[in-house]
């Protein structure tokens, strides 16, 4: 993909995508109803842990449509200004909406698994997150040398699964041209594991 312009056609589905015109005051609405829609749990998985559950993001369809076009949205502020060629999502909760994602840029999706679930050939990143070790892997086919990806994920805490995911574009040659998130922990410092790399979030938490 290299358009540099928003697109403003409508797309193989016929709905009218982003465009610059979409205004700050839609989005800032659009932000209060997705914020609301968030729950917390204390103390899941482990103790300590204040677990912000997204799920309900995708029970109503008119808020999962307001959180996909957000999110296309949050693509054109990308320091590349061009659509990525690839949407990576991340085991498992980038594979709720990294599909639907893709297929509105006109990308094709790629998921990172947890280690031991994809067939053939894989590389494999390790990595520390807020509740644990874990390792993640990427079949060593999926990304071409030269494209642009853009890693995407329900939520930046610690930022070390971003960061092992990132680890895997590059070991195949990609271009990692940003990462996407719906939700930030702010306080745990996550952006700081990203190496600099252009980083965008929907939503913030204030806890
Ligand atoms: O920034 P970090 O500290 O790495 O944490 C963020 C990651 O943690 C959660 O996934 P989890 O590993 O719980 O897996 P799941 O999506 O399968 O529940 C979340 O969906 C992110 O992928
Ligand atoms: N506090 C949290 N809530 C939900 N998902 C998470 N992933 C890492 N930390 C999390």
């Amino acid at each position: 993909m290299s358009s540099a312009q928003p697109n403003t056609s409508q797309d193989a589905a016929g709905r009218q995508p982003a465009s610059s015109s979409a205004s700050a005051a839609e989005l800032a609405s659009t932000k209060i109803t997705l914020l609301e829609k968030l729950r917390r749990f204390q103390d899941f998985p482990i103790k300590g842990i204040n677990f912000i559950d997204i799920l309900p993001l995708f029970q109503d369809p008119t808020v999962h449509e307001k959180l996909l076009r957000a999110l296309e949205l949050q693509v054109l502020h990308f320091a590349s200004a061009s659509k990525p060629d690839v949407v990576v999502g991340l085991d498992a909760r980038g594979f709720l909406f990294g599909p639907s994602l893709a297929l509105r840029l006109g990308a094709s999706f790629v998921p990172v698994r947890k280690q031991g679930k994809l067939p053939g050939p894989c590389v494999t990143a390790t990595y520390e997150k807020e509740y644990g070790q874990d390792y993640f892997q990427m079949q060593e086919d999926a990304i071409k040398p030269g494209q642009k990806v853009l890693v995407v994920d329900d939520i930046i805490a610690t930022g070390g699964s971003a960061a092992a995911a990132g680890s895997l574009v590059k070991q195949l040659g990609g271009e990692l041209v940003g990462y996407l998130f719906i939700l930030e922990i702010p306080f745990l410092k996550g952006r700081e594991k990203l190496g600099g790399v252009d980083t965008v979030t929907l939503l913030e938490t204030d806890d």
